[in-house]
């Protein structure tokens, strides 16, 4: 399976949200990482066919989606940034109703979803009412309908906004799990979830894939230029206000720690840290913070 996009844009009215993307995906899990407003929700709803494309096309095994239409969707699965859920049905009756408007036969559809309620941590809450759960648990249920169809083709916008750490870890799981030979496409402002689940990292900035790679060669271009610095408060601030400082905590004798960005080492006893994708979002989007 590949998705291919070629030269896709979409304006509206003066504003340019996405500007001549292109790129060919492979089954594999891509995290789109963007400050709010990069693009990341207009891309997404243009692969989904939610949103026309003002130019430029998306092509799946060089077939344009726009005219494989329908068949095209059947190979979709996704997960909008603002779902909305029926507060009164409960899980299973909502996962049905989803297996109903997506075409799946009653006869598997009810096995299919209690399933995927097992695989999001949901088996014991499926006769519960949508309107008892927390955000988290409803952003399961998301991820849950999203692969009724068993789609090629996942689209997961925001997947990990309100999961609690143990949620989390259940959910890079299932993504593990289910991404095989399919197409799984994430974002998310929780650059630690796309480190740990993404096989190739997209930096969106200003509508433009800025950044393209597998996390730990993104990684490794900040080698040697993460520094841990204990200092105290004046040289700390001092520290601030030249570089970027991607973390401060108190050392247990009330020195300031400092994990700090710089291309030459930075103090004389700063000592080298091993560089995260963290570092390199702060490093990348350093003008805007
Ligand atoms: N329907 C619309 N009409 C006008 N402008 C829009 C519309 N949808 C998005 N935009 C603009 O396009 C740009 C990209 O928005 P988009 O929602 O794709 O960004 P994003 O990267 O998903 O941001 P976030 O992380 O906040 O969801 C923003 O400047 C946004 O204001």
């Amino acid at each position: 399976m590949e998705l291919t996009l070629d030269r896709l844009s979409k304006q509206f009215g003066e504003k340019i949200a996405v500007d001549r993307v292109s790129a060919t995906l492979t089954p594999g899990v891509y995290g789109l990482l963007g400050a709010n407003g990069a693009g990341k929700t207009t891309l997404m709803r243009m692969l989904c066919d939610v949103l026309r494309p003002t130019s430029g096309q998306i092509a799946l095994n060089g077939r344009s989606v726009r005219a494989l239409g329908a068949e095209y969707r059947s190979h979709l699965g996704y997960l909008p940034q603002d779902f909305g859920y029926y507060p009164e049905f409960t899980a299973l009756d909502f996962m049905g109703y989803m297996a109903a408007l997506k075409g799946i036969p009653a006869s598997v559809s009810r096995r299919r979803s209690l399933e995927l309620l097992d695989a999001v941590g949901l088996r014991d809450m499926a006769k519960r009412r949508i309107k008892t759960f927390s955000g988290g648990m409803k952003q399961r249920l998301g991820i849950a309908q999203a692969m009724l169809n068993q789609p090629g083709i996942l689209v997961l916008d925001e997947p990990t906004a309100g999961l609690d750490p143990k949620e989390r870890v259940r959910f890079r799981n299932l993504i593990a799990s289910f991404a095989q030979d399919k197409i799984v496409i994430l974002s998310t402002h929780i650059v630690s979830d796309v480190e740990s689940i993404a096989d190739e990292v997209i930096v969106m900035r200003a509508g433009s894939f800025i950044m393209r790679g597998h996390p730990e060669t993104i990684v490794s271009a900040l080698e040697g230029k993460v520094w841990e610095c204990v200092a105290d408060t004046r040289e700390a601030a001092a520290l601030e206000s030249r570089f970027i400082v991607a973390n401060a905590h108190y050392t247990p004798d009330g020195r300031n720690a400092l994990r700090v960005i710089a291309d030459r080492c930075p103090t004389p006893s700063a000592t080298p840290l091993r560089p995260t994708l963290e570092d390199v979002y702060l490093h990348v989007f350093r003008d805007e913070l």
